[in-house]
């Protein structure tokens, strides 16, 4: 079966500056997966990469088997900011935006999501907390019925006990075969949804473990895992 993203020795630099070196992932399909790596690791920039929003990397990207930038933006949903639109703009028609650039955009998945997330659609950009603004940008990247999701720092702004009833049901919004790529700093809140970790340091891809194979290998949890790594208890030879 096709893998839902593969990337083959990228390598990206933006203003002579490396942003990342020789990454190389394959993820399958229908996993969850957690993007780790501390302040300026590079997560948000492969996610970029993925989406075809940031240009001119060495390697190749595929996105559900579609290499080409167009194809790949229309296998994924990436939402990453709001920006382009009017203040003013509600909600509602932010979504039928959505609605008409994105064939794969479910109207009553996205209602199902609004209501799930305790937004009002009636409400302007411009009129939302940040932590609202995070709820939306959840409802509009997965209404969309697509292969790979790409999630970057979703809760950020979220207070906590929102933040675990959109943790607990998070998978239930996509397909079975659909892949989720989460960023996020709250390791151990996310850590019982992850399928898989990829950790990323020194500008690469230094492990991509099942939380499963962590938990035998080493013992210990995702969380450890990461720290472990970051921290020089957990040494390249033994990933
Ligand atoms: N527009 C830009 N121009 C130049 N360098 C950039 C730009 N955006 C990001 N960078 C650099 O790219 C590197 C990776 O940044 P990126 O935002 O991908 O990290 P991140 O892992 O998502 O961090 P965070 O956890 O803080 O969100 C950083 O060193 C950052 O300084």
């Amino acid at each position: 079966m096709t893998n839902a993203i593969e990337i083959t020795d990228l390598t990206y630099r933006k203003n002579y500056k490396t942003i990342l070196a020789d990454v190389n992932l394959t993820i399958a399909t229908g996993r969850v997966v957690g993007l780790l790596g501390e302040n300026g690791a590079g997560k948000t920039t492969l996610m970029r990469l993925l989406a075809d929003l940031a240009k001119g990397n060495h390697g190749n990207i595929a996105v559900a088997g579609a290499t080409r930038g167009p194809q790949r933006r229309a296998n994924l949903s990436f939402t990453e900011h709001l920006q382009g639109f009017r203040p003013g703009m509600k909600l509602r028609e932010v979504a039928d935006f959505y609605a008409a650039v994105y064939p794969d955009f479910a109207a009553q998945k996205y209602l199902d999501l609004i209501t799930f997330l305790q937004l009002d659609d009636d409400l302007a950009l411009n009129q939302l907390s940040r932590g609202m603004r995070e709820k939306f940008i959840i409802a509009l990247t997965l209404a969309r019925q697509a292969r790979v999701y790409l999630l970057d720092e979703p809760f950020a702004g979220i207070d906590s006990m929102s933040r675990k009833r959109i943790i607990g049901s998070i998978i239930r919004w996509k397909q079975p075969e659909a892949t989720m790529l989460i960023s996020d700093h709250y390791v151990t809140e996310i850590a019982p949804l992850l399928d898989e970790v990829v950790v990323v340091k020194d500008q690469t891809v230094v492990a991509h473990k099942s939380s499963e194979a962590i938990r035998q290998d080493f013992g210990i949890g995702v969380e450890a895992f990461y720290e472990g790594i970051y921290e020089g208890e957990i040494h390249d030879d033994e990933l």
